[in-house]
């Protein structure tokens, strides 16, 4: 469900989910269809033309789609006013090719955050990002600014050097496999764009470029949404220069678990940033829960089913999994370009089952393991050899990082293997094409599709699953799906999942679709088709950013119930004019050494006995030697720690929280009941022992009335074992 809680809890406040129906029952009711919505009425060659005179553009079906869709209809009167929506991703929705010194050529990218963007109608929203394109003179920026801006796009130029560093370097040869389990670069990958540091330096540099041209259009009330990896540190550099501007922040990729986060060397400095927003957004449970744990672990901060507390401000973290605009997809099949590409291929592939494959050639998507399980499913059945085919789209992407020049050759190798070993005279097993298709083609293709197979190894959502399904209405086909796909937990129950790790696993999920029932097939279909069709890509930034609009309320309302800071001033004037002052000290935390949050202290792992800060001896000499100053130190600590401290200064000491008393000067008193009944510590030190054995950095102290279990630098991994052990106790007698 959009918009939930990364942890699903029972204290989701009740009007959150409320506010939630009402207003997706609102965007339903209120849902006018405008032009660019009806069928084939999208913007003609020659609109196009005459609106923009200085492109030189050959305009494809999916462009002009693109166009309607981009442009939406002009505000009436009568209309309420659409809220302002900055979207910001690293790529605009088109890249541009330069024809001449002032002629560009704007073309859409390909992509799944483009695709789910361009959904998105409900607001007045413009799009800041990078055009693909490196623009080094004034009058080409000129010229490609006010193209763009015809199509409500605000272009960011980086610099080539910066695009190598910063995207190609830090966002795609570190972050984007790290993220989906991948590892990081070994040295000699790192090599060829310089190190960590120079490229985390271009991140933070392209990232301020990015916040530089939102500041220059934002308007007091705009919605302003960030997306993905490559924009990790817009949240904080926005806020800085305004900490009013509403700030949203939206994953697409997985967020991995925070054992993988903390390899990065940059891990903390990000995890801060993206705080810095107000909302924050993943595709999945999984991996806003990763991310809490990672904020948890990694920050030491206080992880809730809201979301991540940093001094008593609350990023909102929540799970928004995307959609499609289905409707764009079912009302494509009745375009005629497309029935005739659906008959153009039926005939090409009659008396073979079509499976497809549609994919960006990434080593995220699997293709290799894709194929070898195709292969491995025609070595065990000859008898389908020549009855299916697989088609397989690999979009180029990211041709500039040799990681992906080197799965190119992989790709092609492998295909070539094995046509080469089952292709006959008159046909191939495999067609595998590097390259893109338009909107009409990929459509005309999902239709006639008899089995998708995604597998995925790991991928943020996978819209193309989504796509499939959206364009089956009619065949009802198969999709195969990898576990590892965002989309397999929405999904799941519909489509056969699979490890694609397991080549035969994923064999055998081919035979199995090939051959499944008619019946069976409806079903399957018919789940998915409702979940594609009701979870849309125009309700998923609807709810984004109207749980946005609320975030930012609900925060200034708690901003208000907090309690206001001491005036300091005013504090030390009272104090100073008082005659006879009381000052009672903690001493843990307080007048101990400084500790991290793994609880090392000067890098050290802390020593068991807790120790006065050097530094605050004589200040704290001063005010034990005021004769109108009284100070106590109260603490949890026994005795015997107090003694070893605070011996040398004149006080009161507090030991086990007042269980003992004494003046330095004087002899310990007790306030202890003399019959005390202290026969629970063996049976309790036992269940203490076994859980700090268990727990690293977690210690326990046998203190004079008191058992101590001390988790506090063991990190948020305590807490499944905290959950074990705290019934026991309750059940101990009393
Ligand atoms: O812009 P590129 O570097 O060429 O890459 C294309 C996009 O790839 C990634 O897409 C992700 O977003 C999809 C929609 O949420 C999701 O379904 C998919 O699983 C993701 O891989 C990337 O996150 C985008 O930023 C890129 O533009
Ligand atoms: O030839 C192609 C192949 C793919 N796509 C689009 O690229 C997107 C891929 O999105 P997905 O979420 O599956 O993966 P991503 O590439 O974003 O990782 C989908 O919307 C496809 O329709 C396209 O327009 N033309």
């Amino acid at each position: 469900m959009p918009g939930n809680n990364y942890c699903p809890s029972p204290t989701t406040p009740r009007t959150r989910l409320e506010r939630l129906l009402r207003d997706r029952e609102l965007r339903k009711s209120s849902r006018v269809s405008t032009p660019s919505e009806e069928i084939g009425d999208t913007l003609s060659e020659a609109d196009f033309f005459s609106q923009d005179s200085i492109l030189s553009c050959q305009l494809s079906d999916e462009q002009q789609d693109f166009e309607g869709l981009l442009e939406g209809s002009p505000p009436q009167d009568v209309r309420p006013r659409k809220q302002r929506l900055l979207v910001v991703a690293n790529r605009l929705p088109v890249s541009a090719t330069r024809m001449a010194d002032d002629a560009w050529h704007l073309e859409i990218s390909v992509g799944g955050l483009v695709s789910a963007l361009l959904g998105v109608k409900e607001f007045d929203a413009r799009w800041i990002g990078w055009a693909g394109v490196h623009v080094p003179d004034e009058s080409g920026q000129k010229a490609l600014t006010e193209a763009l801006a015809k199509k409500r796009c605000i272009p960011v130029f980086l610099d080539e050097d910066t695009v190598h560093q910063y995207y190609n370097g830090y966002c795609n040869n570190v972050l984007w496999p790290l993220f989906h389990y991948l590892g990081l670069p070994q040295e000699d990958r790192l090599s060829t764009t310089r190190s960590f540091q120079s490229q985390f330096d271009a991140y933070k540099r392209a990232n301020h470029m990015f916040a530089d041209v939102v500041n220059e259009h934002y308007e007091e009330g705009d919605v302003v949404w960030c997306h993905d990896y490559h924009l990790m540190f817009l949240p904080k550099c926005l806020k800085e220069h305004n900490s009013k501007m509403k700030v949203g922040w939206f994953l697409h990729t997985p967020f991995p678990s925070s054992e993988i986060h903390r390899m990065l060397p940059s891990r903390s400095d990000l995890l801060r940033s993206v705080l810095a927003a107000d909302l924050v957004g993943f595709h999945t449970y999984d991996y806003a829960r990763h991310f809490v744990s990672a904020c948890t672990r990694i920050l030491g901060l206080e992880g809730t089913p809201e979301g991540v507390e940093d001094q008593g401000r609350l990023t909102r973290v929540a799970a928004f999994p995307i959609g499609i605009d289905s409707d764009r997809f079912i009302r494509a099949l009745e375009l005629p370009k497309v029935k005739e590409s659906m008959k153009d291929l039926k005939e090409r592939f009659a008396g073979r089952k079509l499976m497809l494959g549609v994919d960006r050639l990434d080593m995220i998507k699997g293709i290799p393991q894709k194929i070898l399980a195709f292969e491995a499913f025609l070595e065990e059945n000859p008898q389908w050899r020549e009855k299916v085919v697989l088609l397989q789209i690999a979009v180029p992407t990211r041709t500039d990082v040799p990681e992906y020049q080197k799965l190119t050759s992989q790709v092609h190798e492998i295909v070539g293997r094995i046509n080469g070993k089952f292709g006959t005279l008159t046909s191939v097993p495999i067609h595998h094409l590097d390259r893109s298709l338009d909107f009409t083609a990929l459509c005309a293709l999902y239709a006639v599709t008899d089995v998708a197979l995604v597998t995925s190894l790991r991928d943020g959502m996978n819209l193309v699953s989504y796509e499939f399904v959206a364009c089956q209405a009619a065949k009802k086909g198969v999709l195969i799906l990898s576990e590892f796909a965002g989309a397999a937990q929405s999904l799941g129950a519909g489509a056969l999942l699979v490890n694609p790790w397991n080549i035969s696993d994923v064999a055998t999920s081919i035979r199995y679709a090939l051959n499944m029932s008619e019946d069976e097939r409806e079903k399957r279909f018919h789940h998915n088709f409702m979940h594609v069709t009701t979870h849309t890509s125009q309700e998923w930034a609807a709810t984004f950013v109207s749980e946005l609009n609320d975030t930012v309320v609900e925060a200034q309302l708690r901003t208000r119930q907090v309690l206001p800071v001491l005036p300091i001033d005013t504090a030390v004037s009272r104090y100073t004019c008082s005659h006879n002052r009381l000052l009672i000290l903690g001493f843990n935390g307080s007048l101990t050494e400084p500790v991290d949050s793994s609880g090392r202290r000067g890098g050290q792992i802390r020593e068991l006995e807790p120790r006065l800060n050097p530094e605050l001896k004589e200040p704290l000499k001063k005010l034990c030697g005021d004769e109108k100053t009284t100070v106590i130190v109260l603490s949890g600590s026994d005795r015997s720690v107090l003694d070893n401290n605070f011996e040398e200064f004149n006080m009161w000491l507090a030991a086990e929280n007042g269980m003992f008393l004494r003046l330095t000067s004087g002899d310990w008193m007790t306030t202890m009941p003399e019959n005390l009944n202290m026969d629970w510590v063996d049976s309790v030190k036992h269940v203490f022992e076994y859980f700090t054995e268990r727990t690293p950095r977690s210690h326990f102290e046998l203190r004079e009335t008191s058992l101590v279990w001390n988790y506090k630098y063991a990190g948020k991994q305590a807490f499944p074992y905290l959950l074990d052990f705290i019934p026991p106790l309750f059940s101990l007698p009393s």
